[in-house]
């Protein structure tokens, strides 16, 4: 089976990555999103969620066994040396993951949604780099509404993400999200198109 041809899809918390992924899906695109598969590798069961319920203690538990991904997250995002430790043990596992799914793809071309595409190093794997981009602001204003959360969380999980710069200087092309979904709907058909175009209809 021939390699698929591999869009890589990123940008900060809350720009828009899984709104983006829907539309792409909606247009039958195969689509691999890393934060789904940081959560399959942390299923009761897994041997990675033993491993961090020994190392953070069982506060990280929820009552029926499941991560309690709240106070993980609380832990992670204000203690760097936890948070290294935490993706030094799930990325690799996240990274195989997503290279198993990506080889299941069947659309012309496939998508790979990741929050850390450039940091992490998944870019590789990717022939093309979309970068949907939203003014901070915004960023922060949809996350806490989506999540419930406060703007100091979702400032410090910013912080530790890759600069809007530097993303974008790894961009081939940039969907800026801040219009409505009908116009981001048609923005990714328009996209889809000049990429269906690019694989020159291979499969
Ligand atoms: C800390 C956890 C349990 C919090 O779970 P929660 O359900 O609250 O958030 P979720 O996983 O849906 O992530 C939401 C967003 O937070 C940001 N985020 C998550 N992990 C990280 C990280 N290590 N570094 C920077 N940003 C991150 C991303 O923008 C992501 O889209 C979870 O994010 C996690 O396990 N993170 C470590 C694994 C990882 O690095 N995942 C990123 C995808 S590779
Ligand atoms: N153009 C838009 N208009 C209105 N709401 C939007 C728009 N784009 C995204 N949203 C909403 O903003 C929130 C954040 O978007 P989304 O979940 O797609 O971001 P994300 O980049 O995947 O975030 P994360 O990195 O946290 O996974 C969601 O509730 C989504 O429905």
């Amino acid at each position: 089976m021939s390699k698929p041809w591999i869009l890589g899809l990123t940008g900060g918390i809350g720009s828009g990555k899984s709104a983006v992924a829907q539309c792409f899906i909606d247009l039958g695109v195969h689509a691999v999103d890393a934060d789904h598969a940081a959560r399959w590798v942390v299923e009761p069961g897994r041997p990675a969620l033993t491993q961090i319920a020994e190392h953070f203690g069982d506060d990280v538990l929820l009552a029926d066994g499941n991560l309690n991904r709240a106070e993980l997250r609380k832990r992670i995002f204000q203690n760097e040396s936890e948070r290294r430790w935490l993706e030094a043990l799930l990325h690799p596992l996240i990274g195989r993951e997503i290279s198993d799914n990506l080889a299941r793809a069947e659309s012309p071309y496939a998508i790979l949604v990741s929050p850390l595409l450039v940091e992490s190093g998944q870019h590789r794997l990717a022939q093309r780099i979309l970068v949907v981009d939203a003014p901070e602001a915004l960023q922060v204003q949809r996350t806490i509404l989506r999540d419930s959360t406060s703007a100091e969380q979702v400032e410090a999980i910013l912080k530790v993400q890759a600069s809007r710069e530097e993303r974008l200087r790894h961009a081939h092309d940039i969907l800026v999200n801040d219009r409505d979904l009908d116009w981001l709907h048609s923005e990714v058909s328009r996209l889809h198109r000049f990429y269906l175009t690019l694989r020159g209809g291979q499969t």
